[in-house]
């Protein structure tokens, strides 16, 4: 039970929207394409279920060519960002409307349907209006709905951009819940890293038509493979070092770092890869702005420009002030393959 995607290329009159993707998703397994807007993520999606004519390259599942087989026979599921629910009907019906397209016996619908309802957390809700939903709820009910046939792949495009952001982070937590218990195979679109790393085993990252890093999202994360996907991962500071024994040193002082090879390395931080410490390499703030967990500022380091770091909350720092930073290792990424 695996999808796999090889040299898919979509065009739009001459521009090429995807180029040359590759992908593979295993049995149970919940990948999450992440890329900037416009990079192609929607364009591969939709190739992927066969709304989207190919230009060049295959879809298979299970090595079956799905090249001839329209949309709603491909058994896919499929969640968009506004849950696209019909909005004269309840809520059991919109779920059921899985049942009906897929052959379900009617008998079968009203336990079908409170299963789904439970499953998503809205158990109870089946003659609600979906009109009197709130958008968290009723992204609930579209996955409830793209569930009820049992789809053999799950198909989300950006099923959680629509809502506010305390919403999002906690239905992104269920999600994942759901898709981990239901051990669901999944194709996830987002352009939200949170997301993808909440909710994915591993993330392929487009940029610009094309996928320039797969891999597990741990791997992903701390093993950026170039700048650009480094930057796109929230990446803003860049710096040489030497490892040797498993720690790095550099300009900005010494980190230890797991399964680092001996050598010359190049280090990504994130803004949370340089705190302000009672040791470590001096600089003057030259910004100040401050978040709901941490203070972020700007740093002038001599030699190196700026960077970016992050004090406590309770810091009370002001540009002109002199600190000191240390490198932490859970901001800390290693470049390269
Ligand atoms: N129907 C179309 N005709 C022509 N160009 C298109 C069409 N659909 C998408 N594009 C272009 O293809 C590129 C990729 O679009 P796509 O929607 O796949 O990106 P995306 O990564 O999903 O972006 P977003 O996150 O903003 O939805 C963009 O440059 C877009 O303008």
């Amino acid at each position: 039970m695996s999808l796999s995607v090889r040299d898919l290329t979509v065009h739009y009159g001459s521009f090429a929207a995807v180029k040359d993707a590759r992908l593979d998703i295993a049995d149970g397994e919940v990948l999450a394409l992440l890329g900037p807007s416009g990079s192609g993520k929607s364009t591969l999606l939709r190739a992927i279920t066969g709304l989207e004519p190919l230009t060049s390259g295959t879809v298979r599942w299970d090595g079956e060519d799905l090249s001839g087989v329209p949309v709603h026979r491909r058994e896919f599921g499929l969640v968009f960002q506004d849950g696209q629910l019909f909005p004269h009907q309840d809520v059991a019906s919109n779920i059921a409307f899985g049942l009906r397209m897929h052959d379900v016996p009617r008998a079968e619908h009203v336990e079908r349907v409170r299963a789904l309802l439970d499953l998503v957390g809205l158990a109870g809700y089946e003659r609600r209006r979906v009109t009197e939903l709130s958008g968290g709820q009723a992204q609930r009910v579209a996955l409830a709905r793209a569930l009820a046939p049992e789809p053999r792949l799950l198909l989300l495009d950006e099923p959680l951009s629509g809502l506010d952001a305390g919403l999002r982070e906690q239905l992104a937590i269920d999600l994942a819940a759901l898709l981990r218990r239901s051990k669901i195979t999944a194709l996830l679109v987002t352009h939200d890293q949170e997301e993808a790393f909440t909710l994915a085993d591993r993330v392929a990252v487009l940029d610009d038509g094309e996928i320039r890093q797969e891999g597990a999202v741990r791997r992903v994360w701390r093993q950026p493979v170039d700048e650009d996907v480094a930057r796109f991962l929230g990446v803003t500071t860049f710096v040489d070092g030497e490892a040797s024994g498993g720690v790095v040193r550099s300009a900005l002082g010494e980190v230890a770092l797991p399964d680092v090879e001996d050598g010359a390395v190049r280090l990504g931080l994130r803004p949370h890869g340089l705190r302000v410490s009672l040791d470590g390499v001096e600089g003057e703030v030259t910004a100040v702005v401050h978040r709901r967990e941490h203070v972020r500022l700007v740093v002038a380091i001599d030699g190196l420009s700026t960077v970016d770091a992050v004090a406590p909350v309770t810091a009370d720092l002001r540009p002109g002030d002199t600190v000191r930073l240390a490198l932490d290792p859970d901001g800390v990424a290693l470049l390269g393959d």
